[in-house]
């Protein structure tokens, strides 16, 4: 086999979008964060004050959002540079919402499926071995434990210049967690046929190591 699909799914701040970029860069693949596409809508929806609970006021605003993912993790929305932007905590949380509308989840995976046609690719989330891609051939669920991953994010925020509070932190990724799991479109669980990583006691490396030997095995 020349080239894989690869889905990464698992709960807030399991490692994924940095796994899925140090291996992307590793084979030479695309790697698509749907995680910024959902914030996109979100960090839309804010600036037009428009309510994350308002479901139609949200969906009205699809027809107006184009969503680009440019080299080195540039997320650009309408061709505004928004990377940053779309991780603030109030982003994330209206992220959560408004990927509960089944409108808001069509119009991304349309393209999300677009972006993945022909392979060579590793895309993040929650619903990618599920739905997005469930003929993908490599499928992980990647997951931490709670503490380590408040503690990651939290580090992460501080390092990003983004303010943050340790406890608000674990609140609101266990939130979300809840959230992203009890949803009735599209819920975040581990695809039967998917491989569960703990990440919580390994490094970076050794997740990308990991990772890396599963690939070699699916292509043979
Ligand atoms: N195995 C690991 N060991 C230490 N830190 C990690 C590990 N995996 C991820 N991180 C750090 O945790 C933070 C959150 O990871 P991220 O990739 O954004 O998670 P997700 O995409 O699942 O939300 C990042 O700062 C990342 O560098
Ligand atoms: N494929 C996806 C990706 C994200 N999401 C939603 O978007 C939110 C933000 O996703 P993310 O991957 O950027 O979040 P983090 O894990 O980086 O905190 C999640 O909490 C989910 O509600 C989704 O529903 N489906």
């Amino acid at each position: 086999m020349d080239k894989i699909s690869i889905a990464i799914d698992g709960p807030a701040a399991a490692g994924k979008s940095t796994i899925a970029k140090m291996v992307a860069n590793n084979l030479n693949y695309t790697y698509i964060d749907t995680g910024a596409m959902y914030r996109c809508v979100a960090y839309y929806a804010f600036i037009h004050q428009v309510d994350f609970h308002d479901e139609e006021g949200v969906c009205n605003l699809l027809k107006d959002i184009k969503i680009n993912m440019l080299p080195g993790g540039i997320i650009m929305l309408n061709n505004q540079d928004v990377s940053m932007a779309i991780r603030e905590n109030e982003v994330s949380m209206g992220a959560s919402i408004v990927s509960g509308y089944s409108r808001v989840r069509s119009f991304l995976v349309s393209q999300q499926r677009d972006m993945a046609k022909g392979g060579g690719v590793i895309l993040d989330g929650r619903d990618i071995g599920t739905v997005v891609l469930p003929d993908a051939e490599l499928k992980i669920y990647q997951v931490a434990s709670i503490e380590c991953r408040a503690i990651r994010r939290h580090k992460e925020n501080l390092e990003r210049g983004i303010d943050s509070d340790l406890e608000e932190i674990k609140k609101e990724i266990a939130e979300r967690d809840h959230a992203d799991m009890t949803r009735e479109i599209s819920p975040l669980k581990k695809a039967d046929d998917a491989i569960e990583i703990d990440t919580s006691d390994m490094s970076l490396d050794e997740v990308v190591a990991t990772v890396m030997d599963l690939v070699s095995q699916k292509l043979g």
